[in-house]
């Protein structure tokens, strides 16, 4: 079963909309792992719109399943972030500033000695390094020579395209993961997964190791509450 890891980005959103410590976010993350998530993950931007670097440190103390930093490894701040925090994993995120969300993998052909630099430095930390790459099997054929432990796919097209044909939705994702998988990579995913496209996901790439979710599941935690909603979004992976 893949694991769930909880992106707990919007709770830092909510949170900062009013400048106290309502929801604490340290709290809702112990709360998800103590419901059954496997992971919690964090995107710090450098606006720190929502995570702020400080919540990094703090999360890092209590987190005790696997913590997951993701972002954009370009920013020197960034790296050093991750280097004095030692995740578990993290996920390089080729984002542009002032970007509302990510919206593309790393096109790891044309950057493959930046990446190949650049993962050796968290490598070499003893933090296992995931690249988020769009479903392209020459892409996934490229991020294997960059030294990447795993990649992860962005899921928004197949998201975006499920409603109205999830086999076309699916397809280009379980080429790219038998790519993977050829080349020894782990298989991470990640971007609008939900309650109605998760299942399909994860039965139709039987080689998944972890999903990271944040928007919907929080949403939804609006109305069935977050140790529901996580239990409902484990099911989703049985
Ligand atoms: C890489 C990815 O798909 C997620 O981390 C997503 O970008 C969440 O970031 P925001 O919460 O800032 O939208
Ligand atoms: N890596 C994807 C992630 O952490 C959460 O993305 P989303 O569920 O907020 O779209």
């Amino acid at each position: 079963m893949a694991r769930l890891s909880v992106n707990v980005n919007k709770i830092a959103t909510l949170r900062n909309s009013r400048g106290g410590n309502n929801p604490d976010l340290i709290q809702v993350a112990k709360d998800c792992e103590r419901f059954g998530a496997r992971g919690i993950t964090v995107h710090p931007r450098p606006d720190e719109r929502h995570i702020r670097y400080q919540d990094v440190y703090d999360l890092k103390k209590i987190v005790t399943t696997e913590f997951n930093i993701e972002g954009n490894c370009q920013e020197q701040k960034f790296v050093d972030l991750v280097l004095a925090v030692k995740p578990e994993q993290v996920t390089l995120v080729p984002d542009a500033l002032g970007q509302i969300t990510s919206n593309h993998g790393w096109d790891t052909i044309t950057h493959q000695q930046y990446l190949k630099d650049t993962i050796k430095i968290f490598a070499d930390a003893g933090i296992r390094v995931s690249i988020f790459v769009d479903p392209v099997v020459e892409i996934v054929e490229a991020a294997a020579t960059t030294g990447t432990h795993r990649i992860e796919l962005y899921t928004e097209a197949y998201a975006h395209g499920y409603a109205a044909n999830r086999e076309e939705a699916i397809a280009p994702y379980v080429k790219a993961a038998e790519a993977a998988k050829r080349a020894g990579l782990g298989i991470n995913a990640g971007h609008d997964l939900d309650l109605q496209n998760l299942k399909y996901f994860a039965e139709n790439i039987p080689a998944l190791d972890e999903v990271s979710i944040g928007h919907a599941l929080i949403s939804d935690a609006l109305y069935y509450g977050l140790e529901n909603t996580v239990q409902m979004y484990l099911r989703q992976l049985a």
